[in-house]
């Protein structure tokens, strides 16, 4: 596609967000059976399981922690909140970057109670379930920043919003293939997130295998690239990344509510060499 056809499908997918719902994305997806805590086959404490042993791996380490396109979810990052002292939350949209702040701020309104998720993050890790209050602390004392982000502009973030080394480990979930209008443009959004991240940096990078559309609100229907593994590990390589380790989520019947039509969830962890 020439560049006037990218740009013109580029805004036309930022137009959809533009009715974007963070309360009812939250609702759809993070609210069981999709976030059901106590079934082993739930797609939240997969992901989550996934992030927890990513994140204590002794290869990925470092100070900052980036998290690519966070809307107005806190999962993705509170296993690595443990692992590094600075983490800045990112999204294109204003009232995701505001529920987060509101969380941030421990103020009232916010539209998920995330203490399900802190408690069960505190029994991965060993901790007893109390601990979650200290995971709440521990966290807002890392968040950094939460910053606009664009992953379509070779240049993501503001130019001085990073280190001039780069992040040490970025970590993205549903975003890239969530905003691109097709799979050429979902691989070059990993190539300009590349270069938010360091030489021997880690992106984890979770995603929705097979779907082509999902509701972000009533009536929000967004269309989404559909991928399969092999793509999500051709589009790793072709931008740059050497692939660690592929997970792969099938989706249950029951954990097909009618909010999208994706059929797995896969978990890429990958470095920059
Ligand atoms: C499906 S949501 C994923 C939210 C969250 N990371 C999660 O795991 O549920 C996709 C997010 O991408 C954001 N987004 C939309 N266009 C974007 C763009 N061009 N660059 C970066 N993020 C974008 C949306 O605002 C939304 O928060
Ligand atoms: O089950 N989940 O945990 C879950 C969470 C978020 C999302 C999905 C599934 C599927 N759709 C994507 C948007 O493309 C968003």
């Amino acid at each position: 596609m020439e560049e006037k056809g990218r740009e013109k499908a580029v805004a036309a997918m930022a137009a959809c967000y533009q009715r974007f719902d963070p309360a009812a994305y939250l609702q759809y997806n993070y609210t069981p059976p999709r976030a059901d805590f106590a079934r082993k086959d739930s797609i939240v404490p997969w992901k989550l399981a996934c992030l927890h042993r990513a994140f204590t791996e002794d290869d990925v380490s470092g100070e900052l922690l980036v998290d690519i396109g966070s809307g107005p979810t806190l999962y993705q990052v509170l296993s690595g909140c443990e692992v590094f002292n600075k983490v800045i939350l990112t999204d294109f949209l204003e009232v995701n970057r505001q529920e987060l702040r509101r969380w941030l701020q421990d103020e009232a309104g916010c539209s998920l109670d995330w203490t399900p998720y802190l408690q069960h993050v505190c029994k991965l890790e060993g901790r007893r379930l109390s601990a979650w209050t200290e995971k709440a602390a521990k966290l807002r004392q890392v968040i950094a920043d939460i910053l606009p982000i664009d992953v379509h502009c070779s240049q993501p973030l503001a130019p001085d919003a990073l280190p001039s080394a780069g992040a040490d480990c970025l970590v993205s979930c549903f975003c890239l293939e969530s905003v691109s209008p097709d799979l050429a443009a979902f691989t070059r959004a990993l190539g300009h997130i590349w270069k938010l991240l360091r030489p021997g940096g880690h992106l984890l990078l979770i995603g929705a295998l097979g779907e082509s559309y999902y509701f972000g609100g009533p009536g929000v229907r967004i269309p989404v690239v559909p991928l399969n593994e092999a793509q999500v590990c051709a589009s790793l390589k072709e931008s740059s990344y050497t692939l660690i380790r592929l997970e792969v989520y099938t989706l249950p019947q029951d954990m097909r509510v009618g909010v999208d039509d994706v059929t797995g969830v896969f978990f890429a962890k990958a470095r920059k060499d």
